[in-house]
């Protein structure tokens, strides 16, 4: 038990990333927290010492604490303390007791589109509210999805909740970064954070994007051999609809993967969206709930302020400026960062060489990094370990000190040979990298596929990585704000302690793998149930609610969408125009003669014919009857001719 603070102690690993790791904790008994009780179980993300050694980092933490602790919402796993103690620094989260979503789809397979489509609708909502409240999350992926259960109605349904909001942006640091970096998970990054371009709250809906793709495929949609070629594909590649993929739900995606961000959807219409999709695409939605599916791109309006606006004069400031945050600033988070001169640098990307000096005002801040070979990420190289706060951290009060408190700089690798080494424990991981558009050609980091299993390690308290331990509600804990409209309805039940040898009943999928939708309204379907038996569920599916994550889910091959000729159409933006037929292949002997084929037939048939006689002649009795037919002739033939 290692104190953190002097409010919360530390129990236990729940599984470390590339921005930290997260700790099982608990609030000290004599620690009053508001939102919390003495005793109750957190989740303590602490991060990585070179995010907590600069300075910057720290007194972004700082300001944006009103912030992040502000950021309630259901489906958004919320923030209660943000800790600062000498070279540490933490956040204090809700528990949450079940898997990540990327964990979840590895083990059980893809979602329906109707599952996957309910399932980003809250995650939609999610972004909506964030980014009403100016906070772009900006490493939207499976990973930091983690799936709770609730209890309504004497059933388990599966909650997802958007977790490590301002950690990407934390992260970003000037110091850390340094410049023409980028934080972010290759796989989800979208175009402009590739090129180093303003990131707007359309990365949050790129990412959406992408993860809507994966989570009814299987598989992001851009991917590479190595990190730079996914960027690559990023920005140079367009997604393809896959086969399984209905019309309306490749509507949204496709719209979600606009290079533009101008023309990507809010995540207010993106929510609206899916709800419509997830109503229209079932075998039994009604027929004006198809039509309305099929007319869903009408509904995925892009947010007018999203047009490029001068950059603001701090480039971390230009989002969150503590208590005085300004809301018109919201979608400004980073500046443009100027492209590197020198093709010397480019030799640098994706290696642990230090990259491109820092500013002059930074350069106090940062670790001195001897300049070295370069050394490509491989097994050779041990993970790091994964111990934050030791005895050595003295209890103290959670109280952030000022900017004059920043820790000393420490001697210590360089961030990205600890980025590298915590990356090598897992994949598809957030990224601090610097890459330029020029450069993404050049891949010089070896691919790193994404390994059933791996994901997440076991932390060092010895946590296995498939069972999370239980939530432990305490009385009076809020799980999330009161509803302020109707969107924004809060779980209508206690989370319930997790079972992880539980295995829920698969249930059965029809077309899409979903259910009859059995007064599920078309625009707001309800929120997901556990699924039925699959001697009770009707043959039609199981409700387009996602599975409990007890039970594998394996989506079988659906059937073509039912509207293969929609009534109507909204007028779309250009679309691929289908793929020609290949031509038919033939073989390599040009000589081709008239009837040839039918001769090989008749042929056929009469040796057929000839080995049918000969079987008949030799294993039937055919010619003994033959042998009596001709004497009863010769008998008839000579009785006629001594006749006549
Ligand atoms: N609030 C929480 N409650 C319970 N478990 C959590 C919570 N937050 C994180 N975890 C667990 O800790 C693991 C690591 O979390 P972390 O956010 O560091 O990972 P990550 O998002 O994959 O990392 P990164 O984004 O830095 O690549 C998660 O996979 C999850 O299992």
């Amino acid at each position: 038990m290692r104190p953190v603070g002097s409010k919360y102690v530390l129990e236990e690993g729940l599984g470390r990333g590339a921005t930290g790791t997260v700790w099982r904790g608990r609030v000290r008994e004599d620690a009053a927290v508001p939102g919390l009780v003495p005793g109750q179980a957190v989740a303590v993300k602490v991060l990585r010492e070179e995010l907590a050694a600069d300075p910057d980092v720290v007194m972004r933490f700082l300001r944006e604490r009103s912030v992040l602790l502000r950021l309630t919402h259901p489906n958004i796993v919320r923030t209660r303390d943000l800790v600062v103690e000498g070279e540490l620094l933490a956040l204090v989260m809700d528990l949450v007791d079940g898997p990540d979503l990327y964990r979840y789809l590895r083990e059980s397979g893809p979602l329906s589109p109707i599952a996957g489509s309910l399932l980003m609708a809250q995650i939609a909502d999610a972004l909506a509210a964030s980014h009403a409240d100016g906070v772009v999350h900006r490493d939207l992926k499976p990973a930091n999805v983690l799936l709770a259960t609730l209890a309504v109605d004497g059933d388990e349904r599966m909650h997802p909740m958007l977790t490590d909001f301002g950690i990407a942006r934390l992260a970003d640091s000037p110091g850390i970064t340094r410049t023409h970096e980028f934080v972010g998970t290759p796989a989800y990054v979208a175009p402009e954070s590739a090129e180093g371009r303003p990131q707007t709250a359309a990365v949050d809906v790129y990412g959406a994007g992408i993860m809507l793709y994966e989570l009814v495929t299987g598989r992001p949609p851009f991917q590479g051999d190595n990190p730079l070629a996914v960027l690559q594909a990023h920005l140079a590649q367009e997604p393809q609809r896959p086969r399984t993929m209905p019309e309306p739900l490749w509507t949204v995606v496709e719209r979600c993967l606009r290079k533009d961000p101008a023309q990507r959807p809010t995540a207010v219409s993106l929510a609206e969206a899916l709800r419509v999709v997830a109503a229209g695409v079932g075998v039994h939605s009604a027929p004006a709930a198809v039509d309305a599916a099929l007319a869903v791109g009408e509904l995925l309006v892009p947010d007018p302020a999203l047009a490029p606006a001068a950059p603001a004069a701090s480039p971390h400031d230009a989002t969150l400026a503590g208590v005085g945050y300004d809301p018109a600033a919201a979608t400004q988070v980073m500046a443009h960062r100027p492209p590197v001169p020198g093709a010397e640098d480019r030799t640098q990307l994706m290696s642990p060489q230090p990259p491109a000096a820092p500013p002059a005002d930074r350069t106090r801040v940062m670790p001195s990094v001897p300049p070295g070979p370069s050394v490509p990420p491989g097994p050779s190289v041990p993970p790091g370990p994964s111990v934050p706060p030791g005895p050595s951290v003295p209890p103290g009060p959670s109280v952030p000190p000022g900017p004059e408190q920043a820790p000393a700089q420490p001697e210590g690798p360089h961030p990205w040979q600890t980025q590298l080494r915590a990356a090598r424990d897992r994949n598809a991981q957030t990224r601090i990298g610097h890459f330029e558009p020029e450069d993404l050609g050049e891949p010089q980091v070896a691919p790193r596929p994404y390994q059933a299993g791996q994901y997440p390690p076991p932390g060092p308290g010895g946590r296995p990585p498939v069972a999370p331990p239980p939530y432990q509600a305490q009385p009076g804990q809020q799980p999330g704000r009161p509803p302020q409209d109707g969107r924004y309805a809060p779980p209508q039940g206690p989370y319930r302690p997790h079972q992880p040898q539980q295995q829920h009943p698969q249930p059965p999928q029809g077309r899409y793998g979903q259910q009859e939708r059995g007064g599920r309204p078309p625009v707001a379907p309800p929120p997901y149930q556990a699924q039925q038996p699959p001697q009770a569920a009707p043959s039609g599916g199981y409700g387009g609610q996602p599975p409990g994550y007890g039970a594998p889910q394996r989506r079988p091959e659906p059937a073509p969408p039912r509207h293969q000729e929609p009534p109507r159409r909204e007028p779309e933006p250009a679309r691929e125009a289908p793929r020609e037929r290949e031509p038919r292949r033939r073989s390599p002997n040009r000589m081709r003669i008239p009837g040839l084929g039918c001769l090989k037939g008749c042929l056929l048939v009469l040796v057929v014919l000839a080995v049918g006689c000969l079987a008949l002649w030799n294993f039937t009795p055919l010619p003994h009857y033959w042998d009596n037919v001709v004497g009863w002739y010769h008998t008839a033939s000579d009785w006629v001719t001594s006749h006549t």
